[in-house]
């Protein structure tokens, strides 16, 4: 076909493969999350709805696309962990990032209403993305440690600072007073101690996150196999996740999961 003489401007496209080799880690992060958690009135410290939703959306977007074999949610954040032998889009970098953040998004829209029912969306939601590549195992442990971690912290002083203020009858100023400078052991006893909550007994899924893994699981009534995506909210830090889901490091196919009981909350991938 003749080509035109715009066609000139193609070659001020760039490049922009993902390395070879390394996870490609697509990370998105609700904007001004502050203000729209307060504009809709998002129970503090945790909105368990809103999490739902959140790992609604990213179970969408594990549905859409094979090679993100697991993902991890906390707060206005996802993390999609994509095979470091994928050839998604031919790894470029926009493509992959702006496909997952769109879906992503415009799940969230799409399924509001399933988890606030009572709630009118009162406007566009939307999330900022980047893309970080690492090249070897432990750096990708590291980094969904570094999440998790994360996640406790801010979950831990949030659950404290709150505690402070509906039970003990403090100011935000007081409260934020009363934490400052403390260090984890302090916060717990804060808690036990002036709000007679024990931290532990707090929900997982606030404590831990969420991570979406892939399992292959015999359903009723046919029991024939299919493909799921389940919300855990365990531990990633230590070992035993990683032993009991080698699959996602090794890069091999799922074996049919035993364990799985089909009242545990999952996603059906309807496409196989
Ligand atoms: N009430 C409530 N607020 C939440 C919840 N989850 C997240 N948030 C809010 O969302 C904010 C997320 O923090 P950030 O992502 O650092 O800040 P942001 O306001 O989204 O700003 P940018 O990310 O920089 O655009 C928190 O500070 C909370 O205000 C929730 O479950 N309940
Ligand atoms: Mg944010
Ligand atoms: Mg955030």
């Amino acid at each position: 076909m003749a080509k035109s003489k715009y066609e000139y401007v193609r070659t001020f496209e760039f490049e922009d493969r993902c390395l070879q080799n390394c996870w490609i880690v697509v990370r998105l992060d609700g904007r001004s999350f502050h203000r729209f958690t307060s504009s809709h009135k998002f129970e503090k410290p945790n909105d368990k709805r809103a999490l739902e939703l959140m790992n609604r959306s990213a179970a969408a977007v594990m549905e859409e696309f094979r090679d993100v074999s697991l993902a991890y949610g906390q707060s206005d954040e996802y993390s999609f962990i994509l095979r470091k032998n994928t050839d998604l889009y031919n790894r470029r970098q926009s493509k992959i990032m702006s496909a997952i953040n769109s879906i992503f998004s415009a799940s969230y829209v799409y399924y509001w209403n399933t988890f606030f029912e009572d709630k009118k969306l009162l406007y566009p939601p939307s999330f900022d993305a980047r893309i970080v590549l690492y090249p070897t195992d432990q750096n990708l442990r590291d980094y969904l440690s570094w999440r998790q971690a994360d996640t406790h912290i801010n979950n831990l002083y949030n659950t404290a600072f709150w505690g402070l203020i509906s039970m003990k009858g403090l100011s935000n100023n007081e409260a934020e007073k009363v934490l400052s400078g403390t260090v984890s052991s302090e916060k717990n006893e804060i808690l036990f101690k002036e709000c007679g909550t024990n931290y532990n007994n707090e929900l997982p899924i606030y404590r831990k996150g969420t991570v979406l893994v892939r399992k292959l699981v015999n359903l009723p009534p046919s029991k024939s196999k299919k493909h799921v995506i389940c919300p855990l909210h365990v531990d990633i830090i230590g070992d035993s996740f990683w032993e009991e889901y080698n699959e996602i490091l090794n890069l091999k196919d799922l074996i049919l999961n035993k364990n799985f009981k089909p009242d545990d909350i999952f996603y059906l991938v309807k496409r196989s």
